[in-house]
């Protein structure tokens, strides 16, 4: 699994002015690594994240995923590309309330039109690879913040992506509880080989330092691109 991100620039339009989020960023980004991005607020994490994502498209460059454009797919075609390529995990966990944590695990099979019970073993299985074996009849409001971080992880592995994303995923939970999650976003990243990758953003400077690759935005750019010493 390989990321390309060649010359991609984004640039927002608000009253007369234009900010450009992103400034023609140059990115290789292999499978098997764990990668943080880091910068200061309005760097343009978020809207590097979103790209990635297929949340949103470039106005210039291009973003090839497994030797696939996917700067400028149709609607159709980037829900179709997040449903099966992309896990997302964010800040605030993003659980549905009235659903029981293997259901909100199983919810990305829901999106994709298949029944909620038939996923029920893969669903299960997820919940212990992510600790929470006997905590799958609970509801959010059951759990702690880390045990809903965990199985919001378990929720982004439900369709294997190659690719998971993760927005601030510590950014709600104290430090042990966020080094937890930090390790088992790792073992995510490493588990397969190099068939997936998992790339945070975070403002967290002590959980990037964790990662194998630290890439620092800055004004749209990339300001410095490190490997971990360990991995590299
Ligand atoms: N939807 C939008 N409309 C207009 N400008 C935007 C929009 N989204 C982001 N921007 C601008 O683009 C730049 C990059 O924003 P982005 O959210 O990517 O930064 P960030 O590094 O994620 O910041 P933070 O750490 O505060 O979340 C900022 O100047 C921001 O104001």
């Amino acid at each position: 699994m390989t990321i390309e991100l060649s010359d991609v620039v984004r640039e927002y339009r608000v009253g007369g002015q234009r900010v450009r989020a992103l400034d023609g960023v140059n990115l290789h980004i292999d499978g098997g690594n764990f990668v943080s991005v880091v910068g200061p607020s309005g760097a343009g994490k978020s809207t590097f994240l979103h790209l990635l994502g297929a949340l949103d498209s470039p106005d210039s460059g291009s973003i090839k995923f497994g030797g696939r454009e996917i700067a400028n797919l149709g609607d159709d075609e980037q829900s179709e590309f997040r449903r099966h390529k992309v896990g997302f995990i964010f800040q605030f966990f993003n659980l549905l309330p009235t659903m029981s944590a293997w259901e909100n695990v199983a919810v990305p099979k829901l999106v994709d039109g298949q029944p909620l019970k038939k996923a029920k073993p893969d669903a299960l299985r997820l919940l212990g690879l992510v600790g929470l074996a006997d905590r799958a009849e609970h509801r959010p409001s059951e759990l702690s913040g880390g045990q809903m971080q965990r199985v919001a992880v378990a929720r982004a592995l439900m369709m294997d992506p190659p690719l998971i994303l993760a927005d601030e995923p510590t950014g709600n939970l104290d430090s042990k509880t966020g080094t937890a999650i930090m390790e088992l976003l790792a073992d995510v990243a490493h588990e397969r080989g190099t068939s997936r990758a998992v790339v945070m953003v975070t403002h967290n400077l002590e959980a990037a330092a964790a990662t194998d690759r630290v890439i620092t935005l800055q004004d749209g750019k990339i300001e410095s691109d490190e490997y971990s010493s360990a991995r590299s």
